[in-house]
């Protein structure tokens, strides 16, 4: 039986429930070279995810001189190749944040994964860090014809883990603003890849740390 006010608590992955800025920040310098540009401090990378491997490989152009859609095109698989070989190397969860999957499962609530990463990569991440079982539902950036911050993902990653009252629990604008577009309400965590202070995207609570994400949704489910 589910005694928690949300039946579904849907996360990005991305900066959320993985600290993936090492694999990312290696792969993105991995084609970076091979495109005859320095590399980027993983760092700035911290900033720079979020709307996909993509976008993350245009800035990574911008930040080390000319983009154009030519060299995206040569670059996007040579990262792709790279990350897809290296995905978990360095990649772990948030602390506390298995603890508060496990909590949230005992409480009967479904767990759903909406991220803007491409989907065959994020199985693929999920699986490495042994988390195949945990999430029913995995809504990625090349999964619908929209992404994030377009509420469609969303809306069905919740369907697709049962339906239900929702949360969504994520790290940058593009998140808080896919909950908004839906009208869902919406946890930040302060130690993701946001381009801006956690405390300015707008979610309806902020965590600092997992082991306040249970307290959180209570909390914004009123
Ligand atoms: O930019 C990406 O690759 C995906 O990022 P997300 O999991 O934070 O949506
Ligand atoms: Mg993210």
């Amino acid at each position: 039986m589910n005694d928690f006010p949300f039946a579904v608590v849907a996360f990005d992955l991305d900066g959320t429930l993985a600290d993936t800025a090492p694999d990312l920040t290696a792969a993105l310098n991995h084609a970076l070279q091979a495109l005859g540009r320095p590399p980027v401090p993983a760092e700035d990378v911290r900033h720079m995810v979020g709307h996909g491997a993509r976008a993350l490989l245009s800035k990574g152009l911008a930040a080390t001189g000319e983009v154009n859609e030519e060299l995206i095109e040569r670059g996007f698989p040579i990262f792709l190749e790279y990350y897809q070989s290296h995905i978990a190397d360095h990649s772990r969860p948030f602390e506390g944040l298995e603890a508060a999957l496990d909590a949230l499962a005992a409480r009967g609530v479904k767990l759903a994964v909406c991220t803007n990463k491409l989907e065959g990569l994020s199985r693929e991440l999920i699986d490495t860090l042994g988390w195949k079982d945990r999430f029913v539902a995995l809504v990625g950036g090349d999964t619908l014809p929209v992404r994030k911050p377009d509420p469609a993902p969303l809306f069905a990653a919740i369907e697709r883990a049962g339906g239900g009252r929702a949360a969504f629990v994520g790290d940058s604008i593009t998140d808080t603003d896919t909950a908004k577009a839906a009208g869902i309400p919406c946890v930040a965590v302060s130690f993701g890849f946001s381009d801006r202070p956690a405390d300015q995207l707008g979610a309806d609570a902020l965590i600092d740390h997992f082991d306040d994400l249970i307290p959180a949704l209570e909390r914004i489910a009123g």
